[in-house]
């Protein structure tokens, strides 16, 4: 279990992190979500205390790192997949890293098998493609066989059978009971992975609720309706028990019915339609709106054209910030 306390970090004036308080808990694969710049690595790097927090505490297991006696054999993570030394086989960085921590040499043969590198274990890590780098990351996080996993967007670049291979293995590693914590900016991804979801922009938690609550509060269907006589239509619509909201230029939203039932509904008034069609809110959507304030960097025409509007009756709903739950 890892429990952060009012967890804060200044880089002169810019708050990289702002008083984040939550629990990533085990037996579950917890996705770390925000926008490039949020502040998801700086977070991690203070979990394993290769930075200072400005204020607050990271407790891992009710202990700070420092307090932790073999800390390899406690939490493993994958930060920065190109920290290897490139100049050793993949055998050689994992042996260094094991006799530095006093974990036996014939684990090191046990974590390449996992990862699939044993046939490339006596190459010089400074030939290996990119996903090949990833996984013996993955390897050095394994090798003290910890309760604890930390993964920094661990699926960046690789291609799609590398990508499976990781969801694969995180989710192998939540079931097993350890306590998995990963990053990533990509919400599709964390819906495919994650158990428990905590999302910050700006360095500040904006939720902490399980993926399936997410998904269940953001995946809101409705139908979409235009018609030149839109107040008749209003009417009707309230006749037969539907409530309609308004979106933009007289666009009606109508929840809880289908293009079929409203279709026929109109035709039985006589009322003309522009517009009937169903309409599904992603995921990515409520992350987008979820974060639109806090977005470092907006891009200013294809993106923004993507992004759905920061507030109105049409966007969806995300889970209320829920800290401790
Ligand atoms: N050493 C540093 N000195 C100054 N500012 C920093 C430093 N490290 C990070 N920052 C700033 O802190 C903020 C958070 O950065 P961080 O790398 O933690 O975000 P992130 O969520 O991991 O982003 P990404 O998805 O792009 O990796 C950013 O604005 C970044 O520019």
């Amino acid at each position: 279990m890892i429990e952060l306390d009012g967890l804060t970090k200044h880089f002169g004036r810019k708050v990289a992190v702002d008083r984040l308080s939550f629990t990533v808990r085990p037996g579950m694969v917890t996705g770390f979500l925000g926008p490039n710049g949020a502040g998801k690595s700086t977070t991690m790097r203070m979990m394993l205390d290769l930075d200072n927090p400005t204020s607050g505490t990271v407790r891992i297991d009710g202990r700070h790192y420092r307090q932790l006696d073999e800390p390899l054999r406690t939490i493993g993570a994958l930060l920065d997949a190109k920290a290897m030394h490139g100049g050793r086989s993949a055998y050689n960085n994992l042996l260094c890293l094991a006799q530095a921590n006093r974990i036996p040499e014939r684990r090191v043969a046990e974590v390449l098998d996992i990862v699939g590198l044993s046939a490339v274990a006596k190459k010089k890590s400074k030939g290996f493609s990119l996903g090949m780098g990833q996984r013996l990351g993955i390897a050095s996080a394994l090798l003290g066989d910890p309760e604890i996993l930390m993964f920094d967007e661990p699926v960046n670049g690789l291609d799609p059978e590398g990508i499976h291979w990781i969801r694969t293995l995180m989710k192998a590693l939540a079931q097993e009971g350890r306590t998995i914590f990963v990053s990533s900016h990509l919400m599709s991804e964390m819906a495919l992975t994650a158990d428990h979801l905590i999302v910050i922009g700006q360095g500040r938690l904006l939720a902490d609720t399980s993926m399936a609550d997410f998904i269940h509060r953001n995946s809101r269907s409705y139908v979409r309706l235009r018609s030149p006589q839109r107040e008749q239509l209003l009417d009707v619509l309230s006749g037969a028990g539907l409530t309609a909201t308004e979106a933009e230029d007289g666009v009606l939203e109508v929840d809880g019915s289908t293009t079929e039932a409203l279709g026929e509904l109109a035709a039985e008034h006589r009322l003309v339609l522009h517009e009937l069609s169903a309409q599904r809110a992603s995921l990515e959507e409520a992350f987008m709106q979820m974060t639109a304030a806090s977005v470092e960097y907006h891009a200013h025409s294809a993106d923004a054209a993507a992004a759905p509007p920061p507030t109105g009756p049409a966007a969806p709903q995300w889970a209320p910030r829920n800290e401790g739950a």
